[in-house]
């Protein structure tokens, strides 16, 4: 157990501290180019944690719609390259997060065979949560591009509330990740403003409002893609843990 543990928060200390190589990712649908500064970076660890055959689930396939294609380039372009600075870092994201960023160590019985993250566990592309979340330069904002699919729906022809706070709760957690993994929602908060059309693409934002202590408290909003229609606003309300939390229950 003392062993795990040990292992566990090497890992999650590596998660958000190792040091990065030159790389770029190749990807038949994208290319992006990260930084080559040592810098405490999710990008870095996390890349550092997967095989090169690893999925990055965020990077465009053919479900992808024109608007969500075109934010993607449209953050992308502005993303950090060899030997420049940019403005947002793409985080790549993949079905099996909490395997490797434990070190290997499974948490369950259960996690052990079948565990695969929420978000990403439907092979259909398109069919449910389609995402890409890029973190600002000074790690004090994030942006996803998220279109939702058929899926998701809840009320007719529009997206289920549950899975409006599931991509609320995973685009403010990356964000706390990033900043104080490994962290845990504590409390959510979320007023339904106007519904979203199933199928559209939107903008789910994240802005860090306040640190204290081990608390992170981040606001939240979904908007339509020009900003004109507010969709849902949200606080909430992250607490960085110990990682023997995890293996408590
Ligand atoms: C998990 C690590 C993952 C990392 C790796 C991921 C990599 C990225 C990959 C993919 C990104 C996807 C991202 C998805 C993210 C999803 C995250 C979730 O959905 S997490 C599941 C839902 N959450 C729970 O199940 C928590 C259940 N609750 C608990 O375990 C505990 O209550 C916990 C940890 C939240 C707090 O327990 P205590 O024992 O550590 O802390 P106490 O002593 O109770 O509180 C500390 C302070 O916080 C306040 N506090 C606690 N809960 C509060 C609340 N609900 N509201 C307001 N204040 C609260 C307390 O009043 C206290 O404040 P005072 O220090 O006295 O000022």
């Amino acid at each position: 157990m003392a062993k795990n543990l040990f292992r566990i928060f090497r890992s999650f200390q590596s998660f958000v501290s190792l040091p990065f190589t030159k790389n770029q990712v190749a990807h038949p649908c994208a290319s992006v180019a990260f930084r080559t500064t040592f810098d405490r970076t999710m990008v870095q660890a996390l890349a550092s944690f997967f095989s090169p055959k690893s999925r990055d689930f965020s990077l465009p396939n053919s479900s992808w719609g024109e608007e969500m294609i075109r934010l993607y380039e449209f953050y992308n372009n502005q993303c950090e390259g060899e030997n420049h600075g940019g403005e947002w870092r793409r985080l790549p994201s993949y079905n099996r997060s909490l395997k490797y960023a434990s070190g290997g160590v499974y948490l369950s019985k259960i996690i052990q065979s079948k565990a695969r993250l929420f978000t990403r566990n439907i092979r259909e592309p398109g069919a449910a949560f389609e995402y890409v979340v890029f973190v600002s330069k000074d790690e004090q904002r994030c942006v996803c591009v998220f279109q939702s699919g058929h899926l998701l729906e809840g009320p007719p022809g529009h997206v289920h509330g549950g899975a409006i706070a599931t991509m609320i709760d995973t685009v403010t957690g990356s964000h706390a990740s990033i900043l104080s993994a490994p962290v845990m929602t504590a409390n959510l908060n979320i007023n339904y403003r106007s519904p979203i059309p199933l199928g559209n693409t939107v903008l789910v934002e994240s802005c860090l409002d306040k640190r204290e202590g081990r608390k992170l408290f981040i606001s939240c909003k979904v908007t339509s893609t020009d900003g004109s229609k507010l969709h849902t606003e949200a606080t909430a309300l992250f607490l960085s843990i110990n990682v023997s939390h995890l293996l408590r229950g």
